[in-house]
């Protein structure tokens, strides 16, 4: 959602466009088109004139331009043709799914009276803008996916009333899914927010203009003032119908402002109607797993790279029977935990679903006939509710009541499940009185009628009958009619203005024009049509009859949203469904086989045996094994330096090493035979290559910025896991920068690491770093190929294996050759040093001038005393030095072989 090409073209519209007009000399019907505008001006204006919605202006260009639909004019303003595109109002609902996707806001207008019969309106019709739709807000089916929740994020301070951001200075966030009413808060310092809008993934953002929202700025809602922190208490309790805030919890001055801001906001999109939100609940920001928006975008956790679903960590373990479940599930797996008794108490509710197959598939089949109660309920209390939402909320208390059979069954329940089971038998009263009061079959819409089953209400039913009588009497009177003026052919239809009339063929209309009680008030080539004194009071009262029955039946179908609004009971019921299915879903999951219960535990240990990447397993093709592999970094061996040939599953390993921590602590099955982690507080996975061009930053400024974080940030209880730190620069300086990356996270930050490099040279370290081990990708020679193994075995790699990935991958034999011969040249070259390096060698390659100090150094250093890493360096210095003193000499290297000239 939120292009950014959405955005800069709704930008452009509004600074260029609408705040050059003006309403002067405007018709009283466009007058009232730029009130409406003037009121919400950054939002597209849906205004509604008989079944179409129209636009007009700019909003008419922008429209017709992102819905692909015809742009006309209508009249003139100023002197100029008023641009005009239109969408008809039962196909709104696409169109407005469209325009909110590519981040536009619309303000619908509807006409707010209706027309008189036969009074000649004095003016245009009232109109008024009954609802802002907005990517955050939504509640409507056709605009939300069924699985995710749509979340309105609203942040204060860090600048929110004026001031520039400190370090030191306390955010305020909270988060609102209107959809279903969750409402949410959370204090959390400036660093903390890339991971809490990564987290929260969230539709619409509103935030004071100084915060940087990085890459969820094309998401940035327009600009509101905050409140004092007096004011948004008062509001918040107002809202909330409670004396004060303190009833709810705990909250700082920046979470209250942040709070009220989105329930203002929220109610202004709903037109002043506030929906059913759930008292806000602030959130303890350390029990949640640390993962910055790069960790998640390497890890593919909801949303993979190619921004699909398909290839997720989500889709990998998904076994949900109901949106509401899958939104849950997905909303855990964003926020693992760091409480390893939450951790546990999760684990032993799916634990005991795993064992009782009976119950499961029980519990799988009422599931799966569950509604969705939340979002049901969400449109009922903004008064969007269908007559299909009853019957969800119905269905929904009749699949718990199942479920609670099926639960109940299994006996000896873990805590989790005993507390969601409490849930499910409850609002039977409701059910029963749903039952009863909707019909058997439903109308889509209200206005339909039909909506409440005969016998349920004495006066509807009268309406009705009424109604429905008066049809029969029409029938009666058509015979008659046809009988007393022997036209056998006549009929009596309705008419949109004239009624009941009598429609007769041309040809037997003139038999009729001397009959005093019958009045032509119409005549068309073929038929006439006669009005009577009797035709005009049944008029009346079949009208009004069924008035009347309209007016009934929506006046129950009210009483009936009432009741279930006020049924305290279903909100916590939609709640311990979604846990339910969840439970299952990581039971069915389990109970698959190959995913073990992880042992998460307080200290820092961490063992994975024979641990796959769910991901690259299902892709891998049929016939393929994936190689399990086992990850060990025990306190006292807590870095492992990874290397290895590219394409020998590197990435892999260290990917699926991350997400078994996310799956750990999230309370849910691990791929792997076993797994005891000590719990992880901050996670950082750096693993493929990414850019910024959009925000001006090359590759290497990104890896840059990203180590930069991860060693700011990460602390002992972490785990990171890079590869290819320092690939995006030169050879030398990127050794160099990766050295420095391995010694600072072993020695300074003490986190958990694994290390994934193509720098070789850095295995010298495990000679200084003692909390460093070797591993190596395994892959064996065979008749000159390289078979990769994906195993991961003690040790370091000998080569890369770069120029034979490079052929596997298609690369022209040529290049292929030429860098073969090319890297044996190389690898001479570096052979011609061996161990301990004698630099002193080298001195004579170095042209003098005598007061080179670095030669001067080398003359100076004793062999003996120089450390691996020293004579390295001194080598690289070396190495620079005469790079940038023969300049000839290096060019020389580069010169073309006959081979790449017949390339
Ligand atoms: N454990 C495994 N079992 C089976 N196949 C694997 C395994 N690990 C990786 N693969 C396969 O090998 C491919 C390459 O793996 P991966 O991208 O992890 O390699 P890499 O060493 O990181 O390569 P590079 O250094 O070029 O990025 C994967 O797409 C997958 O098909």
């Amino acid at each position: 959602m939120g292009s950014k090409a959405g955005c800069s073209v709704q930008r452009l519209f509004y600074d260029a466009g609408m705040t050059r007009l003006s309403s002067e000399g405007a018709t009283p019907a466009m007058a009232q088109w730029f009130t409406l505008k003037a009121e919400n001006p950054e939002a597209l204006l849906f205004f509604r004139m008989g079944d179409f919605y129209e636009l007009f202006f700019d909003d008419a260009v922008t429209a017709a331009s992102a819905l692909d639909i015809a742009l006309t004019a209508r009249g003139t303003h100023g002197g100029e043709p008023i641009a005009m595109c239109g969408v008809p109002v039962a196909a709104a609902p696409a169109y407005l799914a469209r325009l909110i996707r590519r981040g536009f806001r619309v303000a619908v207008a509807e006409q707010t009276e209706a027309p008189v019969k036969g009074r000649p309106s004095k003016g245009p019709l009232a109109r008024a803008v009954v609802r802002l739709v907005t990517p955050g807000t939504l509640t409507e089916d056709e605009l939300l996916e069924p699985g995710r929740s749509n979340l309105l994020l609203v942040l204060a301070g860090g600048g929110a009333r004026g001031r520039k951001a400190k370090e030191s200075e306390k955010l305020g966030a909270a988060w609102i899914d209107v959809s279903t009413g969750v409402f949410e808060t959370a204090s959390l310092s400036p660093d903390g927010l890339p991971a809490l809008l990564g987290r929260l993934d969230a539709a619409e953002i509103l935030a004071p203009a100084a915060l940087d929202l990085a890459d969820f700025t094309s998401r940035r809602a327009p600009d509101a003032a905050a409140p004092s922190v007096e004011t948004a208490r008062e509001r918040l309790a107002a809202a909330f119908g409670v004396a004060s805030m303190d009833a709810f919890g705990t909250f700082s001055d920046e979470e209250s402002i942040a709070a009220a801001m989105a329930v203002d906001y929220v109610r202004r999109t709903q037109a002043g109607r506030l929906p059913r939100l759930a008292r806000p609940v602030t959130q303890n920001e350390g029990g949640i797993l640390g993962i910055d928006p790069a960790t998640r975008a390497s890890l593919d956790l909801l949303r993979a790279r190619d921004g699909g679903t398909d290839h997720t960590l989500f889709a990998a373990i998904n076994r949900t029977a109901s949106a509401a479940g899958a939104r849950l599930l997905a909303e855990w797996l964003a926020a693992p935990l760091t409480q390893p008794a939450r951790i546990a108490a999760r684990q032993a509710a799916w634990g005991c679903l795993r064992e009782q197959a009976v119950c499961r598939e029980g519990l799988r089949a009422a599931l799966k006939k569950a509604p969705d109660i939340a979002r049901a309920l969400g449109r009922l209390s903004v008064g969007r509710g269908l007559p299909r939402d009853l019957a969800a909320i119905r269905d929904g208390i009749l699949a718990a009541r199942e479920a609670g059979s099926a639960l109940h069954g299994a006996g000896g329940l873990p805590h989790e499940l005993a507390r969601v089971g409490a849930f499910l038998g409850v609002a039977g009263g409701l059910e029963k009185q749903l039952r009863q009061a909707l019909a058997e079959s439903l109308p889509a819409r209200l206005d339909d009628g039909g909506v409440i089953a005969p016998g349920y209400d004495a006066e509807l039913d009268e309406h009705r009958a009424l109604r429905d009588d008066s049809r029969r009497l029409i029938a009666a009177m058509q015979a008659d009619y046809a009988a007393r003026y022997g036209v056998t052919t006549l009929k009596i239809r309705h008419h949109a203005q004239l009624g009941y009339v009598m429609e007769v063929p041309v040809a037997a209309s003139a038999r009729l024009k001397d009959r005093a009680e019958l009045v032509l008030r119409q005549g068309t080539a073929s038929n006439a049509r006669f009005v009577t004194e009797e035709l005009a009071s049944l008029n009346t009262r079949i009208t009004e009859a069924a008035e009347q029955a309209t007016r009934r039946e929506r006046a129950v179908f009210g009483a009936l949203v009432e009741a279930v609004l006020a049924e305290a009971d279903l909100p916590p019921l939609a709640q311990a469904l979604a846990e339910l299915d969840v439970f299952q879903s990581c039971a069915t999951l389990a109970a698959g086989g190959a995913w073990c219960t992880p042992k998460v535990t307080e200290d820092t240990e961490f063992a994975l045996e024979g641990c796959r990447h769910p991901v690259v397993e299902a892709a891998l093709p049929a016939g393929t094994r994936f190689t399990p592999n086992d990850c060990r970094l025990p306190p006292e061996q807590r870095v492992m330096l990874l290397t290895g040939p590219n394409m020998a599953g590197k990435s892999t390993f260290l990917r699926q090493t991350a997400l078994a921590v996310i799956l750990a602590q999230a309370g849910f099955p691990v791929a792997a035979e076993r797994a005891c982690l000590g719990v992880v507080d901050q996670l950082f996975s750096r693993v493929g290559a990414s850019d910024d061009l959009a925000r001006g930053r090359s590759t290497f400024m990104v890896e840059m910025t990203e180590t930069a974080a991860i060693l700011n940030q990460a602390g002992p209880r972490s785990l990171v896991v890079v590869d290819e730190i320092g690939r995006g620069t030169a050879t030398l300086d990127g050794l160099a920068i990766a050295w420095g990356v391995l010694e600072a996270l072993h020695s300074t930050v003490r986190c958990r690491t694994i290390f994934a490099t193509h720098f070789h040279e850095l295995a010298r370290l495990v000679d200084t770093l003692p909390r460093l081990s070797l591993h190596t990708m395994g892959v064996r020679e065979w008749r000159g190929q390289i078979v990769f193994l994906h195993e991961v075995l003690a040790g370091t790699a000998k080569k890369s294996w770069g120029v034979h990935v490079a052929r596997l991958a298609g690369v022209p034999v040529p290049v292929v050759e030429r860098a073969a011969r090319l890297l044996k040249e190389l690898e001479r070259a570096e052979n011609t040093i061996p161990e301990p390096l004698p630099l002193f060698d080298t001195q004579k390659t170095l042209p003098h001038p005598p007061e080179n100090t670095l030669r001067k150094r080398i003359m100076d250093t004793d062999p003996d005393s120089l450390t691996p890493r020293a004579a390295l360096e001194l080598l690289y210095e070396l190495r620079r030095e005469a790079e940038r003193m023969q300049p000839q000499a290096m060019a020389g290297h580069g010169q073309s072989s006959p081979e790449t000239d017949s390339f």
